[in-house]
């Protein structure tokens, strides 16, 4: 089928502004869905050998302290229920250090149990809400060893960056609209964070090793 020249460069031009579109597509596209604070406007780095620092709940008197003597692993956006949000996300942003690196050094006493039935003993500020760390002290669990900590809490930067989002669909179990889950998605792997419904691969990889070797 021959075309004349002006179908042709119509053609040209049509290829070039469907590319032109593909390039204009690595645009973002979900800016206006919301993940968490500490992501929604670009995620801080981390910092070259950053040691550590302390965590300080919301109260304006009287604030639980925890000091953190390492940097963090394994840092993600969590979408499950159990997890502490600040008012208003539909993810936590929760990560990792050993236990020995945990230490409560104000205002303990403020501290309670959310779920003793849980496998993280989530240990949160019976003032004002906030999950200060989550200890697993079940010595059979894959984790065992490990406290999770949120360190949006602290005053210090250059800690662990998220790097993926797990239990991504729990959030409907929170109330989130199904309706919403591409979009969310689409936020989530616009800003780097691949979107799981369970841990991250490696993560998962790791819990099957120890039931693997535990079976
Ligand atoms: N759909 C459930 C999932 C809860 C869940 O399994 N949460 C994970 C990840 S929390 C940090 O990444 C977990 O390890 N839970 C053990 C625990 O929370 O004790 C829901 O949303 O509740
Ligand atoms: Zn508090
Ligand atoms: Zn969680």
């Amino acid at each position: 089928m021959r075309c004349n020249r002006e179908e042709l460069d119509l053609g040209i031009l049509d290829i070039f502004f469907k590319s032109g579109d593909s390039a204009s597509s690595s645009a973002p596209k979900y800016t206006h869905v919301k993940i968490h604070p500490q992501v929604d406007n670009g995620i801080p780095r981390e910092t070259a050998g950053f040691s550590g620092g302390t965590l300080k709940c919301k109260c304006s008197s009287k604030p639980v302290v925890v000091q953190i003597s390492d940097q963090t692993a394994h840092n993600h956006v969590c979408g499950c229920t159990k997890c502490w949000k600040p008012s208003g996300a539909i993810f936590s942003q929760i990560a990792v250090v050993g236990r020995d690196k945990v230490k409560v050094t104000e205002n303990e006493d403020k501290l309670e149990v959310v779920d003793r039935s849980a496998a993280i003993q989530r240990h949160a500020c019976t003032g004002c809400g906030t999950h200060m760390y989550g200890r697993i002290e079940n010595d059979g669990h894959p984790f065992f060893g490990l406290d999770f900590v949120h360190t949006e809490l602290s005053p210090q930067t250059g800690w662990a960056a998220p790097t993926f989002a797990a239990f991504v669909s729990s959030i409907i179990e929170s109330g989130v609209d199904p309706a919403r889950m591409d979009e969310i998605r689409g936020r989530l792997r616009e800003i780097g964070l691949p979107p799981y419904d369970c841990l991250s691969p490696p993560l998962m990889d790791a819990i099957a090793t120890h039931v693997a070797k535990h079976s």
